[in-house]
């Protein structure tokens, strides 16, 4: 793919039982890797009046995923190229968005077994930061949030308080009280995942019964030092967000796309 700085990609999920059971059928198809086609759901092949007036619609995006795309797919084509920059310095954010039930969560945090966009980035950057530990030192931190109802919650402290948005020194803006821990390898991150999730609010919604009410934002920092002795050597920092919206039930039902 060529080099640019933001990439947005679809990807299509698989349709439920629920839904086939509710006499849906699926009508995005993936064409040509990029290029999705939304088939208008009145068409009706047998009648030969309307066959002219059928309303599809084509959207080209930088890349598209069908129903059978992994998860493994996805993060390749997406943002497995990040690593290696991040890691360079440079920040990046990867973020989900779409009506409720879409598959945000799926896609960046995954199930058991078929693990998401997070937890393979940080995999990655763990195996590349190993490689290059000859010549470079490291040092990476997480911190993991969520946005509910306009407050802003720590899903890894202690304790779950509420926390203010602050302005530093330099005018930017930070969630002062946020934990921030240091991790040594992915295992350790994805325990620590698994337990910011669970203090996550959740409330099913009409479409999805297991449905993210709040925002959850992943923030991984990486601090790059040469082992080479320099004493002008300056300390490389990275930073990745990596972001599951909340999806938006009046977007799931009268498909305006937006979200909360
Ligand atoms: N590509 C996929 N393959 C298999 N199952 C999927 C896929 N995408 C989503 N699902 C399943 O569909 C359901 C809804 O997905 P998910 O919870 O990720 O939606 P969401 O967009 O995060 O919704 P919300 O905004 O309500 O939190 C889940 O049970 C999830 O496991």
């Amino acid at each position: 793919m060529k080099e640019q700085n933001i990439t947005v990609a679809l990807r299509v999920r698989p349709i439920n039982p629920r839904e086939v059971r509710s006499g849906a059928r699926p009508i995005a198809r993936v064409v040509d890797k990029n290029l999705v086609v939304l088939m208008d759901p009145n068409r009706d092949s047998d009648d030969i009046l309307r066959a002219k007036r059928s309303h599809d619609h084509s959207y080209m995006f930088d890349v598209a995923f069908s129903q059978r795309a992994t998860q493994r797919d996805v993060y390749q084509r997406t943002s497995q190229g990040l690593v290696s920059k991040v890691i360079r310095g440079y920040n990046a954010t990867v973020f989900a968005y779409g009506p409720t039930g879409a598959g945000k969560t799926y896609t960046m945090l995954g199930k058991t077994g078929e693990p998401g966009i997070m937890a393979l980035t940080l995999s990655d950057l763990f195996a590349k930061m190993e490689q290059n530990q000859a010549t470079s030192r490291y040092r990476v931190t997480m911190a993991y949030l969520e946005i509910y109802n306009e407050m802003v919650r720590n899903l890894l402290g202690p304790s779950v308080g509420i926390l203010d948005l602050r302005e530093d020194a330099h005018g930017a803006t930070v969630v002062s009280g946020l934990t921030e821990v240091e991790v040594h390898d992915s295992d350790e991150v994805m325990d620590l995942l698994t337990r910011g999730n669970l203090r996550r609010t959740c409330e099913p919604t009409a479409v999805n019964k297991t449905s993210s009410r709040s925002h959850a934002v992943l923030k991984v920092t990486v601090e790059q030092q040469s082992r080479v002795l320099n004493m002008c050597q300056k300390i490389r920092t990275g930073v990745l967000f990596m972001i599951d919206l909340a999806g938006s039930e009046r977007a799931a039902n009268t498909g305006t796309g937006d979200y909360e």
